[in-house]
């Protein structure tokens, strides 16, 4: 990878109350590539994620977004984290606001972006992630994947640099996966940076630039996907994709 990199983490190192949950964890994210973390449950993918947006904080090593040290105690932790999209498992939108309001609230109350600028950003993106006609309706009145493809929205109003997004379908019915793997895709093709943790292993094989296979903290390996998938170096890997193959999953 040349030039600006968009994230990078160095040595970084994480506990929760004497266990460590990663560990001399090193990413390198290029511009506009995706970049998916796999590996098993408790493996440490959202504790990576968490610690790259700033939402925990890390016990040593260090993180830079654009160049910037952002694990610098003199940088606006919050500044940064306007900086970067995040999608959870759970949609988290607030049932008691329509789509539309939820979407423009952090480029009006954060970012400071006018009124009708945002609601013209939020209506364009809405449109592009086929929601047009649900700007004034309720969370509680959309599917599961249609909640999800409007957190995407509102994550992407505030024009990340980067998108993390964490297990974005594992809360949704099976029929509901395809249409936010699909957006994923178009975001993919239109140059979004992205990082993301997921157990959709054939997306991941799909979608990725880069595969990181996290075990117990520790990335094991690290490749292309057609690397990882195709041809993984580590046993570990063989063994971890192995099980997913007899379990149907790729
Ligand atoms: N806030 C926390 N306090 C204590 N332990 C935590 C906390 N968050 C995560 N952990 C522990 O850190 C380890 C890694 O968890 P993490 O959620 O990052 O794994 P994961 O790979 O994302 O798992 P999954 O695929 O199930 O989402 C686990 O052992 C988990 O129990």
């Amino acid at each position: 990878m040349s030039g600006t990199l968009v994230l990078r983490m160095e040595s970084v190192r994480k506990t929760f109350g004497g266990s460590v949950v990663l560990r001399d964890v090193d990413l390198e994210v290029a511009p506009h590539t995706v970049t998916a973390l796999i590996g098993a449950s408790g493996s440490g993918k959202s504790t990576l994620l968490r610690c790259a947006n700033l939402l925990e904080e890390i016990d040593d090593g260090a993180i830079w977004l654009d160049d910037e040290e952002v694990t610098d105690p003199r940088v606006d932790q919050d500044a940064v984290r306007r900086r970067i999209g995040v999608v959870f498992q759970a949609y988290n939108l607030f049932p008691h606001m329509t789509v539309l309001e939820n979407i423009t609230l952090a480029p009006r109350r954060v970012h400071g972006v006018a009124r009708a600028e945002a609601e013209a950003r939020a209506r364009e993106l809405l449109e592009r992630l086929g929601l047009g006609g649900k700007a004034g309706e309720y969370p509680d009145r959309l599917s599961g994947g249609q909640q999800q493809r409007a957190a995407i929205v509102r994550a992407l109003a505030v024009r990340p640099r980067l998108l993390l997004l964490d297990e974005i379908t594992a809360a949704l019915d099976p029929e509901l996966v395809g249409e936010v793997l699909t957006v994923v895709r178009d975001l993919k093709d239109e140059g979004m940076t992205m990082v993301l943790a997921t157990h959709e292993m054939g997306f991941a094989r799909e979608v990725a630039d880069q595969v990181c296979f996290l075990e117990g903290g520790v990335v094991l390996e690290r490749g292309t996907a057609e690397q990882v998938f195709g041809d993984p170096r580590q046993e570990r890997t063989r063994r971890f994709l192995r099980r997913i193959v007899e379990a149907g999953r790729l």
